[in-house]
């Protein structure tokens, strides 16, 4: 079946203005404008759609979103939202988890992700098979997605910040991300599943940890992830720790390399973002999270100017609080044209960061663009809800007059989305069930 999505009103491709045809899952050609493709088999009339790449979510934690709003939490900076809510986290189940990740997969598609990275990294006794339940869920849901094993291992009683109801030891650790990358760890073009080992902060993980998980994913060829420099809090707790700065201990532990990415990556200096660029490290930008919890400005535009790779992140639904990859985008706008200026940083700059720099970010070369080659990951908006009336430009609207629902999702060329409705998913029993587990949760507090 070779589909021509014909005539898009706008489209993220200077030469497919005339469309594009997808066929076997990839895209195969570009059209012109005013062009018609060699041959195709059915058409996509998409002259009300802006078509994009499929958005990419570096950063995520699903099970947050049984935890949003918590009254617990509310209000608080980083370190104290963490002390408050470890010990409802601790009562996260397989179910809970389920649950979790299907809405979270759900709420990311339906504002135009297609990958979505999540750093699961709570595993109270009896959550041991975690990976494989999101690992069914986006299977299930024909959502693209990196498994990311967390992990913790540094309690409140070895100096660390979280209590030892969430943490586990090294042994058990690495034994499951062997496990997981045996079975979930997909290293071919195209592929739905892959692995990243995901050590959480430098205040809940040991540096042997860091060091062994680093030493497992070079030997297994998979990414390695973690939050660094987020915080001021952080950056004492290394200085009284370790000694030293959150890069130097990432030097240290053997991080400084092109498999890295890092959430959030605010507090840096000029030399570190130097050293970050110089070894191929990545950075997820959180916008949403680092305005709610106050933790600072990411300087985005110094990352790229020093090589570092910028990818956006909603972060976990207890920190944004919700999933939207489309409202992320125009976050990052807002945010970073605070710091920057109007003309520094463009509707393009902030779409670019959550296709392709995201996708470099989970060191993919095979989505986060509309190319010849590419896999057929798009998503397409409409521009006929009022907030976009009078709009002049279809592509600046989506960012500017505030896109957040998708008219349409693809997923390697299959429709997961379609009128605004994901495909297969019963919406409204999805929220009462979601609402019946997160309402235990809310009570924990
Ligand atoms: N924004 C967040 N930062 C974190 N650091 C850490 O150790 N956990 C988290 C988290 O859940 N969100």
């Amino acid at each position: 079946m070779r589909l021509w999505i014909r005539d898009p009103l706008a489209i993220m491709a200077q030469s497919a203005r005339g469309g594009i045809v997808v066929e076997d899952g990839r895209i195969t050609e570009l059209v012109p404008s005013g062009g018609r493709p060699e041959n195709h088999d059915g058409i996509f009339d998409a002259s009300r759609h802006v078509v994009l790449p499929g958005l990419i979510n570096t950063h995520h934690h699903f099970y947050q979103t049984l935890t949003r709003a918590n009254p617990a939490a509310i209000n608080k900076e980083l370190f104290p939202w963490l002390k408050a809510l470890y010990p409802i986290w601790a009562g996260l189940t397989p179910e809970a988890l389920r649950l979790a990740t299907r809405l979270a997969l759900t709420e990311l598609m339906m504002s135009g992700c297609t990958t979505a990275s999540d750093h699961q990294y709570v595993f109270p006794r009896g959550l041991e098979h975690a990976l494989d339940i999101q690992a069914e869920e986006a299977l299930a849901l024909g959502m693209r997605m990196t498994l990311n094993r967390g992990s913790m291992n540094l309690s409140i009683k070895d100096g660390g910040l979280p209590p030892d109801s969430v943490v586990q030891d090294a042994d058990t650790i690495l034994a499951d991300c062997e496990r997981v990358i045996a079975r979930y760890h997909d290293q071919s073009e195209g592929a739905m599943l892959q692995v990243a080992l995901a050590p959480c902060s430098p205040f809940s993980v040991t540096k042997e940890l860091m060091a062994g998980t680093a030493e497992l994913a070079k030997r297994c060829g998979c990414r390695l992830h973690t939050h660094l420099s987020e915080t001021n809090d952080e950056d004492a707790f290394c200085r009284a720790t370790f000694g030293c700065r959150p890069v130097d201990y990432l030097e240290d532990v053997g991080w400084l390399s092109d498999n890295v990415w890092l959430a959030h990556g605010i507090h840096f200096d000029d030399g570190e973002m130097q050293r970050l660029g110089n070894a191929g490290v990545g950075v997820a930008h959180c916008p949403a999270s680092n305005m709610l919890l106050a933790s600072g400005q990411c300087r985005t535009l110094e990352l790229e100017a020093a090589g570092v790779t910028v990818g956006l992140g909603v972060d976990g639904s207890a920190s944004n609080d919700n999933s939207n990859m489309m409202e992320g985008v125009r976050q990052a706008l807002l945010l970073n044209r605070l710091r920057y200026g109007a003309a520094a940083v463009t509707h393009h700059d902030v779409l670019r960061w959550a296709t392709e720099g995201s996708a470099s970010c989970l060191g993919r070369s095979d989505i986060g663009r509309i190319a010849i080659g590419m896999q057929a990951d798009l998503a397409l908006f409409t521009l006929d809800e009022l907030r976009f009336s009078g709009a002049g430009d279809p592509l600046a609207a989506l960012v500017l007059c505030g896109a957040h629902r998708a008219d349409r999702v693809m997923i390697k060329g299959r429709w997961t989305v379609e009128d605004g409705i994901p495909v297969g998913i019963d919406v409204a029993k999805l929220r009462h069930e979601h609402g019946a587990i997160a309402k235990l949760f809310a009570e924990a507090a």
